[in-house]
């Protein structure tokens, strides 16, 4: 059977920049969610010159959540990545000032693969040069659990694209130590994370005392994956440890260590960054009509903060 899993891309990460301003839908949690027929998505869609805003509101998080909390959604259609990832940049340098100005740190975390590629117009102007990068703190919301070098290391992608290219100081990246097993590393990454709580680097939840970072910047699977928490798998169960490892990835590498959903819940801000029409099913299941037979585990990112959808018009096709 092909897999679901492409190779990773090779990383792009100087393009000129472009403005398209993007479509807003409102969204609602899986029970309410009005569907948006193909008709009416693809009229938004080819009116994203003049873009529809709809009123963000909040909602209930779906009832696969941990954190029964609301939710306040907003789902953007770009039409095309480039356009989404001009617009994830805004988003994110606008969250780097609101949290820079109010606190000492601004506590990012990031998946691998595309998104990091998305993420390509903040190392650029102006946000390049008008970002406060000494105030921000990077994690990985799941890393391959492979040496720091290694063509699938997440921390690579990220250094590669990201991290050379803005002046964060070395000692707020957070990356995993990677001479441990997948066990151990998921451990004293829990253990590390604890220690900048109790610095007062990483905020907590006032509900849950769990982790609470100021964004989390996420891609989705084409089986609606995030982080290493794969569909079917008994982690997405899991509610007390903050960060765990599977040895079994149904994507390559087998070996990961994963932030657990009730600290991807506690986040002020979510961003799902989904890109491409290999991914338009899962995000039919999750803001739309289609069905699966279990939740899948986007549909169960449902932050105490804001979560924000940016699609691009292939990944939002079935809407
Ligand atoms: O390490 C990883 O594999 C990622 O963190 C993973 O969760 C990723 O974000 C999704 O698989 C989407 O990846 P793509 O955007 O490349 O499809």
């Amino acid at each position: 059977m092909a897999s679901l899993f492409q190779p990773l891309y090779a990383p792009q990460c100087t393009r000129t920049p472009t403005h398209t301003p993007p479509i807003l839908l409102p969204s609602r949690s899986p029970s309410s969610w009005f569907p948006v027929t193909n008709r009416s998505s693809r009229a938004n869609i080819a009116a994203a010159h003049n873009p529809i805003k709809l009123n963000c509101f909040k909602t209930k998080a779906s009832s696969t959540s941990a954190a029964n909390m609301a939710t306040e959604k907003q789902v953007q259609v770009f039409d095309s990545e480039e356009a989404l990832s001009v617009s994830l940049a805004k988003y994110t340098a606008d969250l780097s000032q609101k949290f820079t100005q109010q606190k000492a740190s601004f506590t990012v975390v990031v998946s691998g693969g595309s998104l990091i590629k998305s993420l390509r117009k903040l190392v650029e102007s102006p946000y390049v040069d008008s970002i406060d990068w000494s105030k921000w703190h990077m994690f990985w919301v799941d890393e391959r659990v492979v040496p720091k070098d290694h063509p699938d290391s997440n921390y690579l992608l990220a250094y590669d694209c990201f991290l050379s290219k803005v002046p964060i100081p070395p000692g707020n990246v957070h990356a995993i130590n990677d001479a441990l097993s997948a066990e151990a590393a998921a451990d004293d990454y829990e253990t590390h994370i604890k220690h900048l709580v109790h610095n007062g680097i990483i905020s907590t939840s006032e509900t849950t005392g769990i982790p609470k970072f100021d964004l989390m910047l996420l891609g989705m699977g084409p089986d609606g994956h995030v982080a290493s928490l794969f569909p079917g798998h008994p982690l997405l169960a899991e509610k007390s440890k903050w960060i765990t490892f599977i040895k079994e990835s149904p994507k390559p590498p087998p070996e990961r260590i994963t932030f657990t959903f009730p600290v991807i819940n506690s986040s002020a801000n979510v961003a799902l960054v989904v890109a491409g029409a290999g991914k338009a099913h899962p995000v039919h299941v999750a803001l739309g009509n289609g069905q699966e037979p279990e939740p899948l585990p986007v549909q169960m990112v449902a932050p105490e903060g804001q979560l924000t959808w940016f699609l691009d018009k292939d990944a939002a096709s079935k809407l």
